[in-house]
């Protein structure tokens, strides 16, 4: 009999077209990528000057999302504007190389996390790279999905394959009902807690539980696609019929014998029951508090009915340095209530929590609130798909009403590219996955939290427990 095998282990062997040495470097065959206009255009110079072609052009899909606005009147980008060059250089690599493109006025734009799911671009069982680290998002679907550099970018282009090397494999086992008001959201805020922002690096993560198997699909995509924060390079749920439910309306999926066939492999998808795993991690979801960051990285996260941690209590001494460091950034005092927190800003959006679920949440929180004074208050649809469903739910004028800015879709504020950009001092409760310092602007002071929370933060002009909410409504 054959050893039992990880689903990890089962894409990598099924797409390795040849072992490069014996320390787990192999040539991998790649099924798809997804290009954005940040980080691609070196590698299309480069492929420019080579004189190379690409060698499936249909495998890419190209989607615009960093740099661009997100005013709510979307209009095509001028020549002069911030962000110009890398739009207009990505159309004209697009059109020069024959990829399909998502431009700033296509109804299909958006984030490319949230488009190519969206798209049924992504299915179970590919391989998938793109030059972004989030890329992770896609193991919702039972794919692959991982970030590559830019000089790989180009590598892949031209040859559909990339050198990588075989990482090891932790199983995060999560059962227990989540309480009212606990979202995927806190689920991987809580494992970035418990092993670290450097926990998961070297390593692919496949979660697996009973909690994750009641996920829907875009609660399973925000974990997937925070699991990088935890360093993991690849991050994936094996695909069930709630994955094929989700993917069976997509515009893109194969249609009748092929879904057939497709189905009935799909269904093989996962690691064999004796399967080992390098390492094993357990959560009681039943556990799980309301997280939000204090510091600024995210694993300097505490459960929001508790105080700003203090340094002292720290053994550590370069631990206890480091915490006074993101302290001071934060300008927050050890022992401060998290609730006491004020707030000016509050930001739902990004890759993982601006889906259409996380905007019906957000919705029930403000419905018939209003953002507090002197709170400025945004969201950013994750696509314009997304903010067409939001329109037509009735969710937007929802959040108008409530006084919320309704914008076009873009990465955003998430990490402040185009002219969504905060001031020093400013501190703002987000929905994003990334609290580094001058993410949000320089000197600007970021709060990780679910899109529930950051709704309520916006609402009540500080960070505060959505569980009270709850029980308040
Ligand atoms: C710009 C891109 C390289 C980056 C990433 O890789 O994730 C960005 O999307 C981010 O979230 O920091
Ligand atoms: S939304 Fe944020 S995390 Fe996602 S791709 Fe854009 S910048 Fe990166």
């Amino acid at each position: 009999m054959s050893t039992p095998k990880t689903l990890y282990e089962k894409l990598v062997a099924s797409h390795t077209v040849c072992e490069l040495d014996d320390r787990g470097h192999v040539l991998l065959y790649v099924d798809r990528q997804v290009l954005n206009e940040y980080t691609s255009p070196q590698a299309f110079s480069g492929l420019r000057e080579a004189n190379r072609k690409l060698w499936r052009p249909n495998t890419s899909l190209a989607v615009v999302d960093h740099v661009n606005s997100t005013a709510p009147k979307r209009v095509a980008v001028e020549p002069q504007e911030g962000g110009a060059l890398q739009v207009n250089y990505f159309a004209e690599n697009c059109r020069d190389f024959g990829i399909e493109l998502f431009d700033i006025l296509d109804s299909r734009q958006g984030i490319e996390h949230v488009v190519a799911p969206e798209q049924g671009f992504i299915l179970p069982g590919m391989v998938v790279a793109a030059g972004d680290s989030h890329t992770t998002t896609y193991g919702a679907l039972g794919a692959l999905g991982f970030g590559i550099g830019t000089s790989e970018i180009e590598h892949l282009l031209a040859t559909q394959t990339l050198i990588y090397k075989k990482l090891k494999t932790m199983r995060v086992t999560i059962q227990g009902e989540l309480a009212l008001g606990i979202t995927s959201k806190d689920v991987i805020m809580e494992l970035i807690r418990k092993i670290g922002a450097d926990g998961a690096t070297g390593y692919a993560i496949e979660f697996c539980g009973p909690t994750v198997d009641s996920m829907s699909v875009e609660a399973r995509m925000t974990v997937c696609n925070m699991a990088v924060e935890a360093g993991a390079r690849g991050a994936y749920m094996a695909p069930d019929e709630t994955v094929f439910e989700y993917l069976k309306s997509k515009p893109r999926v194969p249609k009748d014998a092929l879904w057939e066939q497709a189905l009935a492999q799909w269904r093989l998808l996962k690691s064999d029951p004796d399967a080992v795993f390098d390492k094993d991690v357990h959560i009681d979801a039943s556990e799980v508090k309301p997280l939000v960051t204090w510091g600024t990285s995210p694993d300097q996260v505490v459960d929001i009915s508790s105080r700003v941690p203090n340094p002292l209590e720290q053994a550590n001494k370069a631990e206890q340095k480091a915490m006074q460091r993101a302290l001071n950034y934060m300008g927050l005092a050890a022992n401060t209530p998290m609730q006491d927190i004020s707030i000016s800003h509050a930001f739902i959006g990004s890759c993982t929590n601006a889906r259409i679920e996380d905007l019906r949440e957000v919705a029930k929180i403000v419905k018939g609130k209003k953002v507090a004074p002197g709170v400025r208050a945004m969201i950013v649809p994750g696509s314009s798909n997304v903010r067409a469903q939001a329109d037509a739910e009735g969710l937007s004028a929802i959040f108008i009403d409530a006084g919320f800015e309704w914008r076009q879709s873009g990465c955003s504020m998430c990490l402040a590219m185009n002219d969504d950009v905060l001031s020093p001092g400013d501190r703002c409760a987000s929905s994003t996955n990334r609290n580094f310092e001058g993410r949000q602007g320089a000197g600007v002071r970021t709060h990780l939290m679910s899109p529930a929370m950051a709704a309520a933060a916006a609402i009540t002009g500080h960070l505060c427990d959505i569980r009270s909410w709850e029980v308040a409504k």
